[in-house]
C-alpha cells in the first residue's frame, strides 16, 4: 500500500534471540485509518506494538514510518518523527499532578510551544482541565486514561498507538474513552488500538471506517473491514463468543 503511514514487512520480533514471538508480521495502515488489534491472549498483539514502537527488540524486517525506515531508531527519533505510544501501565506519573505530567511530556517540544500545547490538550480533555493540580494517582480509571492518552498527544503524534486502554475500565468508561479515541482519530490522527474488548472495539472502529487485524501465533491471521470483521462467522466463533448453530438432526 502506497499510502500507508506506517508499514511492517516481515517483522520478527521478541525477548529473546531464538525465541520469536512476532513472526512475520506484514501490516500496512493507511493515514487516518483507525486500526484494532486483536487475538487471543499470548497471541504477541503488545509485543507487536511495542517493537513497532522500539521497546522489544526486532529481529528481522523493518517497520517503517512515512516511507522512512525507523526499526533501528531510537525512541525518542520515533516519537520524533510522529509515533506516540500509550502503554497499558505505567503511563502517567500517579506521584505527579495533571499539570506536572502534561508539563514533563511537553519538554520534547521547544520552550516557546510548551504552554499553547497543554492549553491545547486542556480544550481536547476539559475533565483534565477541571482539576490540573490533581495527583495523577488520585484520578479514576477513566481519567488516569484520558491523562495518558493526552500526554501521548502532547507532541501531535501521525500515528497514536494504543496499548489496551480499555483495562480495569467500566463498560460506561470504555465507552467515554473509545469515543474519545474516535474524536481524536477524526481530527486525522492515524490510531492503532490493541484490545481485548472486542466488540466495543470493533464498533468504535467500524464508526470510523477503520480495519481490524486478528493476531494468532504471532501471525495476522485475518484482516479486513472492521465493520465486516465482526460478522465473519469464523471470526465471531473464535473470538466474539458466539457459537455456531448446531446441525439440524437427519
Ligand atoms: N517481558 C517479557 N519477557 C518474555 N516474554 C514475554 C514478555 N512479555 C510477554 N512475553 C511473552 O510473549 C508472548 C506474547 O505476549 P503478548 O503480551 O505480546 O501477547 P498479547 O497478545 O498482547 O496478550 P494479552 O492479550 O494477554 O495481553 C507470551 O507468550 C508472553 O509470555
Amino acid at each position: 500500500m502506497t499510502d500507508a503511514v506506517l508499514a511492517t514487512r516481515g517483522l520478527v520480533a521478541g525477548y529473546e534471540p531464538d525465541l520469536p514471538i512476532v513472526r512475520g508480521v506484514d501490516l500496512a495502515v493507511a493515514r487516518g485509518d483507525f486500526l484494532v488489534l486483536l487475538g487471543p491472549n499470548g497471541a504477541g498483539k503488545s509485543t507487536l506494538v511495542k517493537a513497532i514502537t522500539g521497546l522489544v527488540s526486532i529481529h528481522a524486517g523493518s517497520v517503517t514510518l512515512d516511507g522512512a525506515e525507523i526499526s533501528t531508531s531510537p525512541i525518542h527519533e520515533k516519537v520524533r518523527h510522529g509515533l506516540a505510544f500509550v502503554p497499558q501501565t505505567e503511563n502517567v506519573f500517579t506521584t505527579l499532578s495533571i499539570e506536572d505530567n502534561l508539563r514533563l511530556a511537553a519538554q520534547v517540544l521547544p520552550r516557546p510551544g510548551r504552554a499553547g500545547r497543554i492549553a491545547a490538550l486542556y480544550a481536547m480533555f476539559p475533565d483534565l482541565a477541571a482539576r490540573p493540580r490533581t495527583r495523577a494517582g488520585a484520578l479514576s480509571g477513566g481519567q488516569r486514561q484520558m491523562l495518558a492518552v493526552a500526554r501521548a498527544l502532547v507532541v501531535e503524534p501521525r500515528v497514536l498507538i494504543l496499548d489496551e486502554p480499555s483495562a480495569g475500565l467500566s463498560p460506561k468508561v470504555v465507552t467515554e474513552v473509545f469515543a474519545r479515541l474516535a474524536a481524536i482519530n477524526a481530527t486525522g490522527v492515524t490510531t492503532i488500538l490493541v484490545e481485548q474488548n472486542v466488540r466495543a472495539a470493533l464498533a468504535t472502529a467500524a464508526s470510523r471506517s477503520g480495519r481490524a487485524a486478528i493476531l494468532v501465533e504471532g501471525r495476522i491471521a485475518h484482516e479486513g473491514p472492521a465493520a465486516t470483521l465482526a460478522d465473519d462467522p469464523i471470526v465471531a466463533e473464535l473470538y466474539l463468543g458466539a457459537r455456531r448453530e448446531p446441525e439440524p438432526a437427519a
